[in-house]
């Protein structure tokens, strides 16, 4: 069984097989949703609202997310490894390249980073340097204060070029993978099909490369609310690694996400 890298997603992408991502904050889960064939891991910074108890992501700092990769990084043996680099660790070049790293150095085999035209040279500079990259747009959670709420991005002729231009952008910058969360179903449609990296999606319909969720979504275990976009597998099939696979088979199916979990 060979370790999943950024080149076997393209792969994927190329043939039309749609992968699988969860979050993953420790080594048990991080064991399970890899020994069950999900194909990218990720430690989230929603760590600082499923762990944390938060209501956003910008108390998580780089120590913690360095302590969960550690830890998920010990569970995996086939998964890609994505360690989050968390709000305001990325703001100057000289941040950028000391937090990237912290998580390397912790065991992640890519960070993703939230933004945009700002983000270019970062992406650049650190790819060249052996760091790869994931890039993140649409609803960028560490933007909360900036959008006034957890609200649907992309919507309307300008936002939905500005994102796609981005989109461009930070693939040419060399971003090998990119998240794209709470977009119109139509823009991810358009962003997947002029990338040739592969697009991962969340809240953003059934036409990208792959799938993310966050896990304790998935086991239905978050506290309070669950994004309308997201799906409790653990209730259909009342064990977690069925769970897992049920959700690995419905995104390799095209069954999810389904209507209810898309915005236009
Ligand atoms: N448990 C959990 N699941 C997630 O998917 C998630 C986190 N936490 N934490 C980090 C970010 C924050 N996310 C969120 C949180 C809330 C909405 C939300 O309230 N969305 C509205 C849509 C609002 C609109 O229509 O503009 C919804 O109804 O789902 C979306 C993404 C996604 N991420
Ligand atoms: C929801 C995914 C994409 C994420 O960034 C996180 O879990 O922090
Ligand atoms: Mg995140």
């Amino acid at each position: 069984m060979s370790k999943i890298t950024s080149s076997t997603l393209r792969t994927f992408k190329n043939e039309g097989k749609k992968f699988t991502a969860l979050t993953a904050y420790d080594a048990s889960f991080a064991n399970a949703f890899d020994s069950e064939g999900v194909d990218v891991l990720l430690v989230g910074d929603s760590m600082g609202m499923v762990l944390q108890g938060h209501n956003d992501t910008l108390p998580v700092t780089v120590d913690d997310i360095a302590y969960h990769t550690r830890c998920v990084s010990r569970g995996i043996k086939r998964a890609l490894l994505i360690a989050d680099m968390p709000f305001m660790s990325y703001a100057t070049p000289e941040q950028t390249m000391t937090n990237a790293t912290t998580l390397m150095q912790a065991g992640a085999s890519m960070v993703k980073v939230e933004g945009g035209h700002w983000l270019l040279e970062s992406v650049k500079m650190l790819t060249e340097r052996g760091i790869p990259v994931c890039a993140h747009l649409g609803l960028t959670p560490q933007s909360v204060h900036v959008f006034g709420g957890f609200k649907i991005q992309g919507r309307g002729a300008d936002n939905a070029q500005r994102i796609l231009d981005e989109a461009k952008a930070l693939e040419a910058a060399g971003a090998q993978l990119l998240v794209v969360e709470c977009i119109p179903v139509e823009l991810a449609k358009t962003i997947t099909e002029a990338l040739t990296i592969p697009v991962i999606g969340i809240g953003a319909g059934a036409v990208t490369d792959g799938q993310i969720l966050v896990m304790h979504d998935v086991l239905g275990i978050s506290s309070g609310y669950i994004p309308r976009f997201s799906k409790n597998y653990l209730k259909q099939t009342g064990e977690i690694r069925s769970a897992v696979r049920a959700y690995i088979d419905e995104v390799a199916q095209g069954v999810f996400p389904a209507e209810e979990h898309t915005f236009n």
